[in-house]
């Protein structure tokens, strides 16, 4: 199905000028059924365009992961509509839903999924592989500046059994970049890294963002982290409570968390 933007009226009457790449119109998510439902994502609405840093925040339960698995088609709403760009994926059955994550989505989740039989530059070009392609010109470029940026180069042989917790979860991310997928999305991409590596991580997350208009949807706990991004949602009891306009400082970000978790 078409995505309905396409003829949207904006607030205020303009028309829209471009399609988000990730959207969400009331959409809900409940675990269980009858007394001992749990209501993970409640009418949740929310549009991510093209070359937005969105971080998404809330006291622990209160439903990013949810929402995060919901936006990459890896969970099946209970309600609501849901699209990555033009393509609706609410109704896909998991062949077609597969197809959409491989050719449009990146991952950075807290299990990173490495292929323990391949070295570092195999895992990092297993999406082409899964594409039936090698990287052009331009994409090597990338790959070599993500090796390099993430302080990988002189590991490119090594196995995941091989690295620290902290290196193999920058080749995740080194993978999830690498295809510079339309959708980025990251849960705690900087959980377990020390200040300097994770400061990397956030300015390549920026880059990707800014240079190269993908959009970026990052799960953290951390203030630090959520004010390298240029809008800050936050989470309680599944519902959407606040928005920040614009990049929001740390300490801000903070404070806004505290009054989350002590209400
Ligand atoms: N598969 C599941 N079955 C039942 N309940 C679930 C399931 N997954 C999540 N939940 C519940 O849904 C709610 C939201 O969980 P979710 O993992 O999305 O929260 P979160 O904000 O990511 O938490 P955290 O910050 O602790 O990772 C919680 O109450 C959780 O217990």
């Amino acid at each position: 199905m078409s995505h309905p933007n396409l003829t949207h009226q904006a607030p205020g009457g303009a028309p829209r000028a471009v399609m988000p790449i990730a959207r969400a119109e009331s959409v809900s998510k409940s675990y269980g059924e009858g007394g001992n439902a749990v209501a993970a994502v409640r009418d949740v609405d929310l549009e991510v365009a093209p070359g937005e840093f969105v971080a998404v925040m809330g006291p622990s339960g209160s439903g990013k992961s949810t929402l995060m698995h919901l936006m990459a088609g890896l969970e099946t709403a209970t309600g609501g509509r849901m699209w990555i760009g033009d393509q609706e994926i609410t109704h896909l059955d998991d062949n077609e839903l597969t197809e959409v994550r491989r050719r449009r989505v990146g991952f950075v989740f807290q299990a990173f999924n490495l292929m323990p039989t391949m070295n570092v530059r195999e895992n990092i070009l297993l999406p082409f592989d899964l594409d039936g392609r090698s990287p052009n010109k331009q994409e090597q470029a990338w790959i070599d500046q993500l090796l390099d940026r993430l302080g990988l180069a002189e590991r490119v042989e090594h196995r995941p059994s091989e690295l620290s917790g902290g290196q193999q979860q920058r080749v995740a991310i080194a993978r999830a970049l690498a295809t510079r997928p339309a959708l980025i999305l990251a849960d705690e991409p900087t959980g377990n890294l020390d200040s300097r590596s994770a400061l990397e991580v956030l300015q390549l997350l920026r880059v990707a963002a800014q240079e190269l208009g993908q959009s970026i949807v990052m799960v953290t706990h951390d203030p630090k982290a959520a004010a390298h991004a240029q809008r800050v949602v936050y989470l309680a009891d599944g519902e959407i409570v606040h928005q920040s306009e614009g990049s929001p400082r740390a300490e801000d970000i903070a404070h806004m968390m505290l009054s989350l978790e002590v209400n």
